[in-house]
Formats: C-alpha cells, sequence, structure tokens
C-alpha cells in the first residue's frame, strides 16, 4: 500500500499504533472528528467524505483532486461515517427517498482501485446508509463509456443527482473539464431515477432501463444485418459460403447448380443423360476449390458470420 492515510501501520513491540503524526489512533480518530467542524468543510454544502486507500495515481485520481480542494476528507479505517455510504459494498441503490440523510449528514466514498477491492477492510469501513449507485455511465477519462464504474466525483455528484440535488452534483462536477459531461450522458436516466422513491423503485426503474437496452440493442443487430443483406446480396451464394453451414444453403447451391446445368444436359451416344455426372463432379470439384479458397482466404481477409449464418 502506498502513503495514503490507510496504509497499514505494524504494531511495534505490541505499542498501539501511531500515525505519521505520532498520536495514537485514538487521538488521531478524535482530532479527525474536530476537523469535521473546521471552517475548511465549509466549503461544499455538506460533508464530503473519503476512505483513501492511496490505490490511484494522485495526479488522475478525482478524490484526491477533491482533497487538494479542500472539498473533502479523508477518513481512516475504523472510522465510521454518518451520512450516505456510495461504495461497492452497499447493499441498496441510492434512491431519491436519501435526500434527507444527505443532506444532514452528507455523503462518502472508497478511494481505492477498481482492481484491488479484494484488500479494503469493508467491515472497518462504512456507516450505516451504505448504498450501491444503480445503473450509470462513466464520463471520466479512464472509464469513459464504461456503466457502473464510476469515479470518486461521479459517484458522489450521481448520490446528489438521484436524491434530487442537482446543484450539488454540478458544483461538485464543475471542477473537473469532463465533469459536466457526466450529468449529460446521464441526463435521461437521472431524471427517471429522480421520480421514484426508494431503493427498490430505483432498481425496477434501472431494470426497465437495462431491457429497454437491450432492445435496442438486439433492434440494432438485425437492422445492420438487414442492411449487409442488401450491400452484399445473397451472402450464401458467395464463393466462400461453404463455411456458412445449415441445408438452407446447401439447399440454394444445389438448386442454382441444378437450374444453370438444365440447358447444358449431355447425352452419350446411347442417349443416356449425362449432365447429371456432370452437375455432381462439377459440384465435388467446386466443394474441392472452396475449401482451398477458404483455407487461402483465412489469411487474406478473415471472414465472421453470425448465428443464422451471415457474413458480418
Ligand atoms: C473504486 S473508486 C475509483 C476511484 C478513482 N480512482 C477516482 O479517480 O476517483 C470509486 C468509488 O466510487 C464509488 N462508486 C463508483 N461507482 C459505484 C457504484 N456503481 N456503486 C457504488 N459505489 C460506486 C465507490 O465508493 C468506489 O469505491
Amino acid at each position: 500500500m502506498g502513503k495514503g492515510k490507510n496504509k497499514t501501520h505494524e504494531p511495534k513491540n505490541g505499542k498501539p499504533q501511531r500515525g505519521a503524526n505520532g498520536h495514537s489512533s485514538r487521538q488521531n480518530h478524535k482530532r479527525m472528528e474536530m476537523k469535521y467542524d473546521n471552517s475548511e468543510m465549509t466549503k461544499f454544502p455538506v460533508k464530503l467524505a473519503m476512505w483513501d486507500f492511496d490505490h490511484c495515481d494522485p495526479k488522475r485520481c478525482s478524490g484526491k483532486k477533491l482533497e487538494r480542494l479542500g472539498l473533502i476528507k479523508s477518513l481512516r479505517v475504523g472510522q465510521k461515517f454518518q451520512g450516505v455510504v456510495v461504495s461497492p459494498n452497499g447493499n441498496g441503490v441510492v434512491c431519491p427517498d436519501d435526500l434527507e440523510i444527505v443532506e444532514q449528514q452528507g455523503a462518502s466514498v472508497v478511494e481505492c482501485s477498481w482492481a484491488r477491492l479484494e484488500e479494503v477492510p469493508f467491515n472497518k469501513i462504512g456507516g450505516k446508509h451504505e448504498r450501491l449507485l444503480p445503473y450509470l455511465v462513466a464520463a471520466n477519462q479512464v472509464n469513459y463509456g464504461r456503466p457502473w464504474r464510476l469515479n470518486c466525483v461521479e459517484a458522489l455528484a450521481a448520490c446528489f443527482a438521484i436524491v434530487g440535488r442537482m446543484d450539488w452534483a454540478s458544483e461538485l462536477l464543475s471542477h473537473f473539464s469532463w465533469g459536466l459531461g457526466f450529468l449529460d450522458l446521464n441526463r435521461e436516466l437521472l431524471e427517471i431515477y429522480q421520480q421514484c422513491t426508494d431503493s427498490n423503485s430505483v432498481k425496477k426503474a434501472e431494470e426497465e432501463w437495462l431491457q429497454k437496452l437491450e432492445k435496442e440493442n438486439q433492434e440494432r443487430k438485425s437492422q445492420s444485418k438487414d442492411e449487409d443483406i442488401w450491400m452484399m446480396g445473397n451472402v450464401n451464394r458467395r464463393d466462400n459460403g461453404a463455411q456458412s453451414d445449415e441445408s438452407e444453403s446447401e439447399e440454394d447451391s444445389d438448386q442454382s447448380e441444378l437450374e444453370s446445368d438444365k440447358q447444358s444436359i449431355e447425352y452419350d451416344s446411347l442417349g443416356n443423360a449425362i449432365g447429371i455426372d456432370n452437375v455432381k463432379s462439377r459440384k465435388m470439384l467446386s466443394e474441392g476449390s472452396e475449401d482451398e479458397e477458404s483455407e487461402s482466404g483465412e489469411d487474406e481477409e478473415p471472414v465472421s458470420y453470425d448465428s443464422l449464418g451471415n457474413i458480418i
């Protein structure tokens, strides 16, 4: 762990743990509590706090930036927080019913790496109101476009926005060049969550949104499949169609070969039709050449197929 407040300190000679300032953790705890009443904290209308595990690059870390701006306070492991704790360890999701808690006690986050969550002693941090965030999409430069994985300032802003304090959400995000983009990106969804009441109703709204996304995704896929077909003609008749399985394509190719051979049926000297054999032998040849083509074709131009065997 790095040099943050919450790096692990080994007890020496069985004596109580002491922080970097030489005070015992109990004394530090008192100091931290007192610091909350410090005038520094008036920079933001409510308490903002974080447990900082120093996992992240300080230059890119939104929590550290809020701390440098004097907007958020670091908490020590062992300290609990009275307000809403926006945490990967939460049970319910943040909901409009949390407004009172947020307005009276503030909000906090866990500043750590998503990749190192298992190192966070969640049982020694948190509070009575630990919450997850419902589906929202990150707008920060590290995880842009990624759902659920918000950074600390986005998580705090999301909490404020959901409980209806868009003013606080904007104020906090305005310190980041990309910040207000988070509210733009999630505007419609945030408005939906704001209409909810308790945690269950937010979960329900989230579920409906995800179903809508899934439906749109399916529609987009089938639309692009249709467009492909119009652009490329019947893809099952392409030379490398050997890979497009299914009886449909085999039937098609049989049919087309028969049709094209109708006029070219030849007869031997005894009057036997020999065109059918020719069709068969040509088909076998063409199958052989398809194999060769598909082998060499792999190197030249990789082709992928969807579940219906269409080239995508
Ligand atoms: C894992 S840290 C990553 C912080 C990042 N390094 C930064 O620069 O801010 C993000 C924190 O925001 C809160 N958070 C973000 N997305 C969340 C979600 N979907 N549910 C609950 N908490 C979330 C949690 O406190 C989480 O620990």
